[in-house]
């Protein structure tokens, strides 16, 4: 009884950690305006006011105090960070001024990079939202990623023609990697008159769009420019997740269904899927917390290694002796560093600047199949491998991004409206806000090996943790039939790992 009233005493924040509590700082991140650059700008009244399906009531238009706490996740009572500021992002959505005369707007956008389910819609919706929510009428596609500023002429969108594009998948607009020429892009903007400038891409594109902002703010132009964020491996960092993201996820299911049913079917059988992720490993991990299917997931922010101790084959070994069978998954970045390759495939970009991979599932096949001749020579064994690389991608939307996109973009394009400039439009902590272009171009999305996901992940497969020195230590507690704990630093992992090594 006393131990139970203790504890709600200790669940109970006292008088003094709520003043604590409610004098936490918060800083609002700069997010960049037309006026910083030019002023006396002529502003409007929202012409939401005037249409019928909006009827602004109160509360309907965001305040300029208006704002999304980055991190809502608090450690209480007594133990707040010291005076360190809490990020906070301005709040999208309609404001009550507009600074773009709607019939003086001539709006361009583009899509870069790879594809991603839902960039149909985004398109759409940003041509819906111009014309319905603000009565805009000029509105061009430019087509074929950055270069086609320069390169081609621009096509004409209104809603007709855009009508049914969130039911297909890719980019109406076309796509492509490189051609990224900063002058000459923004003389097209200025040449064709363009004043709002839509750029969705991942991340390369952001940074790109940086540029195209810094040189637009150079020159003065009264040209507001959004970066709307896409990437199918939810690389892209301060948003809670990209659009297509989902979707993807749930098409990488089909691949390993599969995959676990051949693995099932054969003796000694291994089904290996190869997943996107250039350098995050989020669609295997998320694939392989809703498969269930899945014993291993490799991803490119955890090493491996499959011979010895703790390696790979070890731990396959153990799962076809108790199982039959055992699937892995693999996301394309995993274990580049493992697969030999020549000086110049070493060097090897796409026109973008992105480091080319070699095939890790190819080789990962390779290797397992070396395996198993080599050490249970004259036994059956199989492995099949499946690469649903743009499968995942090159599909609509699910129903739950398709209205994510429309979210998305309709907030850009009120923040647009609204003078804002230089910044992306994007979820956080389920809020859309507004980020500075140049902090999400920075900042990258990767998956947190030491936070409970993953954990989970290892928890349900069982896959070893690939660290040598922990293998090390377990082998001599197994030798010694004692339990060990070393305290150390880097240095003693390290001479711990090359002992392991040898
Ligand atoms: N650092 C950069 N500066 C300017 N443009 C860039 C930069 N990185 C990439 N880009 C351009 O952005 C576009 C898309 O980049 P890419 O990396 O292929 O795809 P994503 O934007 O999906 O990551 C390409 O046209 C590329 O030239
Ligand atoms: O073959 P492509 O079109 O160059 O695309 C491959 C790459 O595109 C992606 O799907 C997405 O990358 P981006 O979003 O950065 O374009 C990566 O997962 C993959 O490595
Ligand atoms: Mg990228």
């Amino acid at each position: 009884m006393a131990a139970m009233k203790q504890a709600e005493e200790d669940d109970l924040i006292s008088q003094s950690d709520y003043q604590n509590l409610f004098s936490i700082s918060i800083k609002l991140q700069n997010l960049p305006h037309l006026t910083d650059y030019i002023p006396n700008l002529k502003t409007l009244p929202n012409p939401l006011d005037q249409n019928p399906f909006f009827r602004p009531s109160e509360g309907f238009y965001i305040h300029p105090g208006d704002a999304i706490l980055r991190q809502i996740v608090l450690e209480l009572p007594g133990t707040l960070p010291a005076p360190s500021p809490h990020l906070a992002y301005h709040r999208a959505g309609p404001r009550r001024s507009i600074f773009f005369e709607p019939s003086s707007v001539k709006a361009a956008i583009v899509t870069c990079g790879g594809l991603c389910p839902g960039l149909n819609t985004v398109i759409r919706e940003l041509v819906n939202g111009l014309w319905e929510l603000y009565g805009v009428r000029q509105i061009f596609g430019v087509t074929a990623g950055y270069r086609g500023f320069y390169s081609t002429d621009p096509v004409e969108l209104n809603p007709k023609i855009v009508h049914n594009w969130h039911k297909r998948g890719g980019t109406a607009l076309e796509t492509s990697r490189g051609g990224f020429d900063l002058d000459k892009i923004v003389n097209a903007i200025q040449n064709r008159g363009f004043n709002q400038v839509y750029i969705i891409g991942g991340d390369g594109t952001l940074r790109g769009a940086v540029k195209i902002f810094n040189e637009i703010r150079r020159r003065k132009l009264n040209v507001a420019v959004t970066g709307i964020p896409k990437t199918v491996d939810n690389d892209v960092g301060i948003i809670d997740r990209s659009f297509g993201f989902q979707t993807a996820v749930e098409m990488a299911q089909q691949a390993i269904s599969a995959a676990n049913v051949e693995a099932e079917s054969a003796v000694n059988g291994i089904g290996l899927v190869k997943l996107m992720g250039r350098s995050t490993g989020h669609i295997a991990l998320h694939a392989t917390l809703s498969s269930g299917d899945v014993d291993c997931c490799l991803i490119p922010e955890m090493d491996f290694y499959l011979d010895g101790k703790g390696g790979l084959f070890e731990f396959l070994e153990q799962r076809l002796r108790e199982n039959g069978h055992a699937v892995l998954v693999v996301a394309e970045g995993a274990g580049q560093e493992l697969i030999p390759r020549t000086d110049a495939q070493k060097e090897e970009r796409d026109e973008s600047g992105n480091l080319v991979f070699l095939d890790v599932g190819v080789w990962l096949k390779s290797e397992l199949k070396n395996w198993w001749t080599r050490d249970h020579p004259g036994e059956l064994f199989t492995v099949k491998y499946i690469d649903p690389t743009y499968m995942i991608r090159a599909v609509p939307a699910n129903a739950t991004d398709n209205s994510y996109c429309t979210l998305l973009a309709h907030s850009a394009i009120h923040g647009v409206m609204a003078g804002y400039t230089g910044f992306v439009p994007g979820p956080i902590n389920r809020n859309f806000a507004y980020i500075h272009l140049e902090e999400v171009a920075q900042t990258k999305n990767e998956v947190d090996t030491k936070d409970h996901k993953w954990a989970w992940v290892r928890s349900v497969s069982t896959q070893p943790d690939f660290v040598r020195s922990s293998c090390a230590v377990a082998l001599l507690s197994e030798v010694l039939g004692q339990h060990i704990y070393i305290m150390g630093g880097k240095k003693l992992t390290a001479m711990i790992d090359k002992l392991a090594e040898e």
